[in-house]
C-alpha cells in the first residue's frame, strides 16, 4: 500500500497494555433490515426493551445527525473574505439555510446544529455523549463523521488535544466517560484503505478479512488487535499509534487529507448485579451463586474519508485511485442509507467494505450519531449541499437497539475458586485446632489413666498386706485352738468315761420304752380290727331296726288316721253334748226333738254312752229312710231357723257316716252346705254346717269337691267372723282334713287354707289349736312325701306362710294332742334341708333337739335324732353349739 501516514511517521507499539489477537465481537446485524425499521416506525418497542427514557419519544432509535460548521481558515479568510457564508445556522431552531443564491436559500433541520464557534465539549456532549451512555448500558453504539475533505471530520472525532485539552476530540473524551465507569476496555483500530482492511495497531495485518455469523449476522474481524487498556494515558498513546498509521496525502483541500476510513472499536464490559443488586454484594453472590451479569457495548468511532469532487481535490494517478475508491465506498455507504431511509426492501449492503463493516451501524441494532461537517466557503458549495442531503437522509434511518448481557461466568468461577481456596484454608485450620484438641484430650486422658493405674496399684499392695496380717491371724487364733484340743484329748484319754457309762443306760431305758409302745400299738390295732368287725354286725342290726323302724311309722301313720276319725267322731259328740245341754238347761220343747236329733247324729260315743248312740243312729237311719235325703236338705233352706238348724245336724249326723257321705254329697249335701256358710247369719248353723263338711272332708273326692267349690275361701270367712270355739274348732277340723291331700296342698295355700288355719290359733282353746297343730302336721307331711319325690321344690309353704313361730312355740304345749302333732310337723320339715336355715334361726333346732331327747313316743324321738343327724346344716349349727345331736 503506497500512501503516507498522516503525522508521517510510523510508531511502534509500546503501551502498557495487555492485547489479544482475536477480534472477539463483531456487529450484530438485524433479521431483517425492514422489519426492524417497521417496528421503530410504529412505536417505541425499541426503547422500551432498551430502556432509553432519556431520548424523546418518536426520535428513538433514529439516527441523530448533527451538523457542525468549520470556521473560515486562512486561505478562505482571505480568498473568500468578499463572500458570504453558503450556509446561515440557526441553532435555536436546529436550522440550517443553505444558500442558492444572495436572495434565495434553502432550509434543513437537524437534530443538532454546531455553529463553527461550538466547543469540542459542546459537541462531544450533542453527539456522542448519548451514545457512550448506550454504550454503558450494554448497547452497541456509532458515532461517525461524515463530510468533505478538510471539514474537519478529524478534527471532531480524532482530536488529540495533547496541548490544549479543550480541544480533545470526541475519541479521548467518550473513552475518558467510559473510563469513570468501568476499569476495563478493549481497543481495535483499524482502517479502510482502497477496500483493504489494515490494523492500525498492527500494520503488519493490512489484509485483515470480515466474517459474518451466518447465524446471528455478528460481523468480526478476526486478524485485527484486541488490546486491552487500564487507563486513558494508554488509550491516547493507542490512538497515537493509529493515527500514525493512518493513510493520509495532501490534497488540495487539505493538507492531512485523510484517506482511509478509520475505524476505532471500544469494547465496554461492565458488571451489573442480578436483578438490580449491587455488583459487589459477596454475601448475595455466595447466597445464590449465580453469576453476575455483565453488560457489554460496543462504540464504533468511524472517520470516513473526505468525500469530494475528484476535480476539486485535484487527484490524479493514485490519488485519484483512492479518490474513486473513497468515493465509491461512500456513495454505497449513500445508497444504502437511501434504500433505509427509503425503507426499501433491498439495502445494498454488500457493495462495499464499508457498508459491510458498519451495517449494524445503521438500520441495526446500535445507536447512531453521525455528524455532519461543512465548510463555509460558497465556493464547495455543492459538497456542502451534497452532504447536507446525506445527513437529511441518514436522519431518516432507524435502528433497532439491543441490549447485551451475558453472564459473567469466569467472574463467577473466579469467585468460586478464592471461595474454595478460604473454605480450604478454614477447613486446614479446623483440623488444626481438632487434633491439637485430640492430643490435648489424649495425654489429659494418659495422665488419668496412669494416676488410676497408680492409685490402683497402692490399694492392691494394701490389700495385700490386710490379707496377709488376717491370714497370720487367722493361723495363730487356729493353732492355739489345736493346742487347746490336743490338751482335752489328752485328759480325756486318761479319764474314765463316765458319760458314756450314763448314756448306754439312757439308750437301754429308751430301748425298753419303745418295746412296751410298740406292744400297745400292736393290742390297739387288735381292737381296732375286733371293733370294726363288730361295727359290720352292728350295721346289719341297724338295717333291721331301720326297717322296723319304718314299719313302725307306717303303722303310726294309719293309727293316726283312724285317731283322726275318732277325733272328728269325738269332735261330733261334744258338739252334740253341749247342743243337748244348751236345749235341757233352756226347756225348750223343741230340745226334745233337737236331743233325739242330736242323739243320733254321731256315730262314735263315749264309752258309756256307745249304747245310746247305737239307738240314736238307728232313728236317724229311720228318719232317713222315711223323710228321704232329699226332703231333709230341702229343709236346709226353710224359713223357719230352728227347722233349719236341724235339718243341718241331721245331714252333719248322717255325714258322719262314710256310707252316707256319698249320696249326700249327690244330692247336692256339700254345695248346701257350703252355701249356708255365707246364706246365714246364725253361727249356730255356721258351726254345725262347718262340723257336717268336716265330716265330709274325710273323703278324698270330697275333700277334692270341697275345693272346687271355694270351701277354703268359705271356711277362712267363718273363721274370721266365728266367736264360738266349737264352731273355730269345727272349721279348723275341716281344714286340718283338707291339709291331709297331697294334691290340694298348693290351691290350698294359694287360697288362703294356712293363713287362715293359723288365725284360728287367736283362740286359745285347746281344741281349737289341736285342730290346727293337726292340720299343720297334715300339711308338713304331704309336703315332706312331695319334696322327697321330687315334685316340690324350695321351702315349705309353712314357713313362707309364716307358721313356724307359732309351730316353735307350741312345740312343748302342755297339751299332748298340740304337742305330738307339732312334734311331727317339726320332724317333717327339718328332714329338707332347705328349710334348715329358717329351723335353726327361727330357734326350731332346739326344739328338735329337745324332741330327739325328750319325746315320749320313740318313734318321733328316733325320726327327730335321725333328722338331725342327716342334716349338714343342722349338724354344722349343732357343731358350733357343741351340742351332741345323739
Ligand atoms: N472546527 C474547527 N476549528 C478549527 N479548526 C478546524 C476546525 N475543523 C477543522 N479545522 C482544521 O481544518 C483542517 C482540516 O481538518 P481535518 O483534517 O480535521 O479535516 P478532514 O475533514 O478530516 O479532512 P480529510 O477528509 O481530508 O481528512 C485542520 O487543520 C483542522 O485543524
Amino acid at each position: 500500500m503506497s500512501a503516507n501516514y498522516k503525522n508521517g511517521s510510523v510508531k511502534t507499539k509500546s503501551i502498557s497494555t495487555s492485547s489479544s489477537s482475536s477480534f472477539s465481537s463483531g456487529y450484530k446485524s438485524k433479521p431483517s433490515v425492514t422489519s426492524s425499521l417497521r417496528r421503530n416506525s410504529t412505536g417505541s418497542a425499541a426503547n422500551s426493551a432498551a430502556g432509553l427514557h432519556k431520548d424523546t419519544p418518536g426520535v428513538s432509535g433514529r439516527v441523530r445527525v448533527a451538523v457542525r460548521l468549520r470556521p473560515r481558515n486562512s486561505e478562505e479568510l482571505s480568498t473568500d473574505a468578499d463572500f458570504a457564508d453558503c450556509v446561515e445556522l440557526q441553532p435555536e431552531l436546529k436550522r440550517l439555510k443553505l444558500r442558492r443564491n444572495n436572495w434565495d436559500s434553502d432550509t434543513f433541520e437537524f437534530d443538532e446544529v454546531l455553529t463553527e464557534f461550538a466547543s469540542q465539549k459542546r459537541v462531544y456532549e450533542v453527539v456522542a455523549k448519548p451514545v457512550v451512555e448506550s454504550v454503558l448500558e450494554g448497547y452497541n453504539g456509532t458515532v461517525m463523521a461524515y463530510g468533505q475533505t478538510g471539514t474537519g471530520k478529524t478534527y471532531t472525532l480524532g482530536k488529540l488535544g495533547d496541548e490544549d485539552t479543550s480541544a480533545r476530540g470526541i475519541m479521548v473524551r467518550a473513552v475518558e466517560d467510559i473510563f469513570a465507569e468501568t476499569d476495563s476496555i478493549s481497543v481495535s483500530y483499524i482502517q479502510l484503505y482502497m477496500e483493504m482492511i489494515q490494523d492500525l495497531l498492527d500494520p503488519a495485518n493490512d489484509n485483515l478479512s470480515i466474517m459474518e455469523d451466518p447465524k446471528t449476522g455478528d460481523i468480526t474481524l478476526p486478524g485485527a488487535s484486541l488490546i486491552e487498556v487500564r487507563d486513558q494515558q494508554s488509550f491516547v498513546e493507542l490512538l497515537r499509534l493509529g493515527e500514525a498509521h493512518r493513510f493520509a496525502t495532501n490534497t488540495k483541500l487539505n493538507t492531512e487529507s485523510s484517506r482511509s476510513h478509520a475505524i476505532l472499536m471500544v469494547h465496554v464490559k461492565k458488571s451489573v448485579g442480578v436483578s438490580g443488586e449491587n455488583v459487589n454484594s459477596k454475601s448475595h453472590m455466595n447466597r445464590t451463586m449465580k453469576p453476575p451479569v455483565v453488560r457489554k457495548g460496543k462504540l464504533i468511532v468511524v472517520d470516513l474519508a473526505g468525500s469530494e469532487r475528484i476535480d476539486k481535490s485535484g487527484s490524479e494517478g493514485h490519488t485519484l485511485e483512492e479518490a474513486k475508491s473513497i468515493n465509491l465506498s461512500l456513495s454505497a455507504l449513500g445508497k444504502c442509507i437511501n434504500a433505509l431511509a427509503e425503507n426499501s426492501s433491498h439495502v445494498p449492503v454488500r457493495d462495499s467494505k464499508l457498508t459491510r463493516l458498519l451495517r449494524d451501524s445503521f438500520g441495526g441494532t446500535a445507536r447512531t450519531s453521525l455528524v455532519i461537517t461543512i465548510g463555509p466557503s460558497p465556493r464547495h458549495r455543492g459538497e456542502t449541499s451534497s452532504t447536507i442531503m446525506f445527513g437529511q437522509r441518514a436522519m431518516k434511518v432507524e435502528n433497532m437497539l439491543k441490549i447485551k448481557e451475558e453472564f459473567d461466568y469466569k467472574s463467577l468461577a473466579r469467585k468460586l475458586d478464592v471461595q474454595v481456596e478460604s473454605l480450604i484454608a478454614q477447613h486446614e485450620r479446623q483440623q488444626k485446632t481438632y487434633q491439637d484438641e485430640i492430643e490435648k484430650i489424649s495425654l489429659e486422658a494418659k495422665k488419668q489413666l496412669s494416676q488410676a493405674e497408680k492409685s490402683f496399684a497402692d490399694s492392691l499392695e494394701k490389700e495385700r498386706v490386710k490379707y496377709q496380717r488376717d491370714c497370720m491371724e487367722s493361723i495363730k487364733k487356729l493353732e492355739a485352738q489345736l493346742a487347746v484340743n490336743k490338751i482335752k484329748e489328752e485328759s480325756l484319754r486318761n479319764k474314765p468315761n463316765e458319760e458314756l457309762i450314763e448314756l448306754k443306760k439312757l439308750l437301754e431305758n429308751e430301748t425298753r420304752l419303745r418295746k412296751t409302745a410298740e406292744e400297745e400299738v400292736k393290742n390297739l390295732q387288735n381292737q381296732v380290727v375286733q371293733w370294726k368287725r363288730s361295727e359290720v354286725a352292728g350295721n346289719a342290726e341297724i338295717v333291721k331296726l331301720r326297717k322296723m323302724l319304718e314299719d313302725e311309722v307306717h303303722q303310726r301313720e294309719k293309727l293316726e288316721e283312724e285317731i283322726s276319725v275318732l277325733q272328728n267322731q269325738l269332735l261330733q259328740l261334744s258338739f252334740d253334748a253341749d247342743e243337748t245341754r244348751k236345749q235341757l238347761e233352756s226347756g225348750d220343747h223343741s230340745a226334745e226333738m233337737t236331743v233325739d236329733m242330736g242323739s243320733l247324729i254321731s256315730p262314735v260315743r263315749q264309752p258309756q254312752m256307745k249304747h245310746s248312740g247305737e239307738q240314736e243312729k238307728g232313728s236317724v237311719a229311720k228318719l232317713f229312710e222315711q223323710v228321704g235325703l232329699q226332703k231333709i236338705l230341702s229343709l236346709l233352706e226353710a224359713e223357719d231357723p230352728d227347722v233349719r238348724i236341724h235339718a243341718v245336724k241331721v245331714i252333719a249326723n248322717l255325714a258322719a257316716e262314710a256310707t252316707n257321705q256319698e249320696k249326700i254329697v249327690e244330692a247336692g249335701g256339700l254345695t248346701s252346705l257350703l252355701d249356708l256358710l255365707t246364706s246365714s247369719d246364725d253361727e249356730n248353723i255356721h258351726r254345725v254346717a262347718a262340723g257336717a263338711i268336716a265330716n265330709l272332708a274325710m273323703n278324698e273326692t270330697n275333700q277334692e269337691l270341697i275345693m272346687s267349690q271355694g270351701g277354703i275361701s268359705l271356711l277362712a270367712m267363718t273363721a274370721q267372723n266365728a266367736d264360738d270355739p266349737q264352731t273355730l274348732r269345727m272349721v279348723a277340723g275341716a281344714i286340718a282334713n283338707l291339709c291331709g291331700n297331697d294334691k290340694l296342698q298348693l290351691v290350698l295355700r294359694a287360697e288362703g287354707g294356712i293363713k287362715a288355719l293359723l288365725s284360728m290359733v287367736r283362740c286359745r282353746h285347746p281344741d281349737v289349736l289341736a285342730q290346727v297343730a293337726r292340720g299343720i302336721a297334715n300339711f308338713a307331711k304331704c309336703e315332706s312325701r312331695a319334696s322327697t319325690q321330687g315334685i316340690k321344690s324350695g321351702k315349705s309353704l309353712l314357713i313362707e306362710d309364716g307358721a313356724l313361730g307359732w309351730i316353735v312355740k307350741n312345740a312343748n304345749n302342755e297339751a299332748s294332742p298340740i304337742r305330738r302333732h307339732i312334734e311331727l310337723a317339726l320332724c317333717h320339715l327339718a328332714q329338707h334341708e332347705v328349710n334348715a336355715k329358717d329351723m335353726i334361726s327361727g330357734g326350731a333346732l332346739w326344739e328338735l333337739v329337745r324332741i330327739s331327747r325328750d319325746c315320749s313316743r320313740e318313734d318321733i324321738r328316733i325320726l327327730a335324732r335321725r333328722t338331725l343327724s342327716s342334716s349338714p346344716s343342722f349338724q354344722v349349727e349343732l357343731k358350733r353349739l357343741r351340742l351332741n345331736s345323739g
